[in-house]
């Protein structure tokens, strides 16, 4: 895309922002259901782009891209009267016969960046919170997933409100151009080094950021647990999508591991129709890499024409080596040797915080203190990445592995902002007027009580309010007439 292109999508979108259309429920609820349309009517396009750019299965395409979505539509459609709804708070006795509520309000036009490994869901996953929030949104995919990127180009026009939600493609230097116009909020989901590229970006504009990064996740089994089927569980997890998953368990802390490889991809496989690719030549080469001089346990064969990699197991790892260095995001499960829960929780600690942790065991006391002595971006206990799935859970990271989090409501949230109201009205001017000068003790004493927090404000003691109102200013007149005395009688 060109430039000027870039600058126009982007100003084409404010401009239909401020037209004021996103603002009815009944607008966001028709590209709602838009959106869902398109997911049910290019269901093999989709397919097809997927296949070539990670050669996925249509089981995972299904279960890793598509059906989270459609459970995400489905709820914004039925919660969206509830989400926007005005939230009465509590109050405090100044406030209690006024209306105190948060109204949330769209940010304006809202930029997703998306990664290339599930190339659909996390930018349609993000885009459909923005909808809902009645943002505009422009819409940047990654290049890597190069036919998904031209995919959504072309579909998302013709569903959605052209001026509204635009689409721009490119790469780094596109992005570039694109980073350098004023949002009002970014997510952004890719890289911790492209992340800090984005925030930099952002910071010029004191533009809000939602990042969510990647990092190493760690695994720890401990000895008491069904260990057929921790390894059968984490296998799963590890080489879905050839290992390139952001909540992947990146390395486990542990000495064994049965092996249920053989059972998911046969003896080879290449020739499995449920095992994918490594997305390009590049990120091949970089885990080839990363298991130099490692003695491989298990596969460790490639074929860079094919961009394939074997799911490899390499045992016994020295926590130094460059495979536990940085994120591996590829089909290559380390084992590193720990001595016990104890080893394994300074292990954890002595690292970045990871996006997710997962422990399996049977010891509820071991898990109870290993989530209170750890910290993660999430938790998933006897199984991974299962808590990616619950829309009511908030899905981000901490520290390097991201900011902010989305998912269900919470993408609601993060693309909203909660506007503070109070409307008051020109009654109980008693009550008010122990806070106007000029001051005296007992306006003191009483504003100070006046202040206190309320809970709720049922009529019984909204009455009762109205009726300290009364006596707080006769209390306040007689004050006064013995100040004015007061006074009267000690000039100067
Ligand atoms: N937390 C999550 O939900 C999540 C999901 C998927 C991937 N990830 C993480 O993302 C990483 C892999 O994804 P990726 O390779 O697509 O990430 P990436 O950071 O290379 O790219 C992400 C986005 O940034 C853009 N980009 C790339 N280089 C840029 C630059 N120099 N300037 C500006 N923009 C640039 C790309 O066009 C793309 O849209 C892994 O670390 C993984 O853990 C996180
Ligand atoms: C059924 C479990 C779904 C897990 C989906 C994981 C998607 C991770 C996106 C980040 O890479």
């Amino acid at each position: 895309m060109e430039m000027k292109g870039i600058q126009q999508a982007v100003a084409g979108a404010r401009m239909a922002y401020r037209t004021g259309r996103t603002r009815p429920l009944a607008f966001r609820v028709k590209q709602l259901k838009a959106l869902q349309k398109m997911l049910t009517e290019n269901e093999d396009k989709i397919f097809q782009a997927l296949k070539k750019d990670l050669h996925k299965s249509q089981f995972d395409v299904a279960i890793f891209e598509v059906v989270g979505l459609q459970n995400e539509i489905t709820l914004a459609l039925n919660k969206l009267p509830d989400w926007t709804a005005p939230e009465f708070v509590s109050k405090n006795m100044l406030t209690i016969m006024d209306e105190v509520y948060i109204h949330r309000e769209p940010l304006g036009v809202v930029l997703i960046m998306g990664a290339w490994n599930y190339p659909l869901a996390l930018v349609i996953q993000p885009l459909i919170g923005a909808i809902a929030a009645g943002n505009a949104v422009v819409i940047k995919p990654s290049e890597v997933s190069e036919n998904m990127a031209q995919l959504l180009q072309k579909l998302l026009p013709q569903y959605l409100d052209k001026e509204l939600y635009p689409v721009v493609n490119g790469a780094v230097p596109e992005t570039t151009e694109l980073l350098k116009l004023q949002f009002d909020h970014i997510l952004f989901t890719g890289s911790s080094s492209v992340g800090k590229i984005v925030m930099e970006a952002a910071a010029k504009h004191l533009t809000p950021v939602t990042l969510e990064l990647g990092g190493k996740s760690p695994c720890y089994i401990n000895k008491n647990c069904n260990l057929d089927v921790a390894c059968r569980r984490i296998a799963w997890a590890r080489y879905v999508n050839c290992g390139q998953t952001c909540i992947a368990p990146d390395y486990i802390l542990f000495n064994i591991w049965l092996d249920p490889l053989q059972m998911f991809y046969g003896d080879d496989p290449q020739t499995s129709p449920d095992y994918g690719r490594i997305v390009n030549r590049h990120h091949l080469s970089r885990l080839l890499s990363l298991l130099e001089g490692l003695k491989v346990t298990h596969g460790g064969d490639y074929n860079t024409q094919q961009l394939y990699l074997a799911p490899t197991i390499v045992a016994n790892v020295d926590p130094n080596a460059k495979v536990m260095q940085e994120e591996i995001f590829g089909p290559v499960l380390p084992i590193v040797p720990v001595a016990g829960a104890e080893d394994a929780i300074n292990f954890i600690n002595n690292r970045d915080k990871p996006l997710a942790l997962y422990i399996f065991t049977n010891d509820k006391k071991l898990i109870n203190r290993m989530i209170a002595e750890t910290s993660s971006g999430g938790v998933t206990v006897n199984d991974c990445m299962i808590h990616y799935s619950i829309s009511s859970l908030p899905f981000g990271g901490i520290g390097k592995s991201g900011i902010g989090a989305y998912h269900g409501k919470f993408t609601f949230e993060t693309f909203s902002h909660r506007r503070a109201c109070v409307i008051k009205s020109f009654r109980m001017e008693s009550l008010n007027s122990v806070r106007y000068p000029p001051a005296t003790e007992s306006k003191l004493k009483w504003t100070r009580w006046l202040l206190m927090k309320s809970h709720g404000s049922s009529r019984m003691k909204q009455m009762m309010i109205g009726l300290l109102g009364v006596l707080i200013a006769m209390a306040l007149k007689v004050n006064n007439k013995y100040l004015h005395l007061y006074s009267a009688t000690h000039p100067g």
